[in-house]
């Protein structure tokens, strides 16, 4: 009985997943400029984090450490539980869109592929055949099957981008990051690109961290949000987040908040730096 007891928090301790992202008393500074401090964040298995806030505030800087790019000024990082680390076959990237060289003949097939690079598909023709399976069943989900044998830089921004999402998602990632990938896409393409993250996250368990300027396109399948500005956050629901008060607060000038039809609606003196895309457009 005595050794039962005993043996039990040890059992508890190693059966609790580690959380898929988490920060403890994270700084990042350039010279004497700090752009976040103090950050602490667990992100969960199958969590939905969408990170907001004005040009500049380091979301992507954020990106770049959990990829192991960007060392922190203070504090851990940790991802599934071991160290951010460069080239981690944890992580999936969409990374902002930048133009491709119009002579790049690197097909759109292979460029998903490479998301299956440093995962331990082995050799042989069946472990072939499996990494095929898995690159068109992406390109499906994608609807990017018909231009897949097209050289990149002869396709669209949109089409790219889709292939882009394609490559993070092929993998089975732990965590999904996300540097603004709708950009450049339809409405049609925006939502099924958006679910589909949101379903990578449901069904894999894939934490999602989806740096955006448009919340509203992706409001329904967020679960928690991160705002930085000026080098202050908040971490919390949509609903404890975007709201009137705290925007205020954290802009430190009077932002309003409302919801009109299931959108967030945001207007205020500051309203061009606090994401002018959540404003209605008439
Ligand atoms: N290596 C670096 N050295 C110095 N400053 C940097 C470095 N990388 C980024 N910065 C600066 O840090 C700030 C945050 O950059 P970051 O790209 O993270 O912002 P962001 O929130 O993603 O902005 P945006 O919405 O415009 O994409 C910017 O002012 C940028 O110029």
């Amino acid at each position: 009985m005595t050794a039962k007891s005993e043996t039990e928090p040890e059992a508890a301790r190693v059966a609790v997943p580690a959380p898929a992202v988490r920060l403890r008393g994270a700084e990042l500074s350039y010279g004497p400029r700090v752009l976040w401090d103090g950050l602490d964040l667990d992100v969960e298995p199958g969590e939905f984090l969408a990170v907001l806030g004005p040009n500049g505030s380091g979301k992507t800087s954020l990106l770049r450490v959990l990829l192991g790019l960007q060392p922190l000024s203070a504090g851990t990082v940790r991802i599934a539980g071991a160290p951010a680390q460069r080239g981690s076959n944890k992580i999936g990237y969409v990374p902002q869109q930048r133009s491709v060289d119009a002579t790049l003949t690197l097909r759109g097939s292979d460029l998903v592929g490479l998301g299956l690079d440093g995962h331990h598909w082995g050799l042989g023709l069946r472990r072939r055949r499996e990494r095929r399976r898995r690159v068109d069943e992406v390109l499906r989900a994608v609807e990017a099957t018909a231009y897949a044998k097209r050289p990149l830089g002869l396709l669209s921004g949109g089409e790219q981008q889709r292939l882009r999402v394609a490559q993070a998602l092929v993998g089975n990632p732990a965590v999904l990051l996300c540097d603004e990938p709708l950009l450049s896409l339809d409405v049609a393409h925006q939502r099924r690109v958006s679910n589909l993250i949101a379903q990578q996250a449901r069904e894999s368990g894939a934490a999602v961290l989806f740096v955006t300027h448009e919340l509203n396109p992706v409001l329904p399948l967020v679960d928690r949000v991160l705002y930085l500005v000026d080098g202050r956050f908040r971490i919390g629901t949509p609903d404890e987040v975007m709201n009137s008060a705290t925007l205020s607060e954290l802009y430190g000038t009077d932002i309003e908040v409302a919801r009109v039809g299931g959108r967030l609606v945001v207007s205020g003196t500051d309203e061009e730096r606090c994401h002018v895309h959540e404003v209605e457009q008439a």
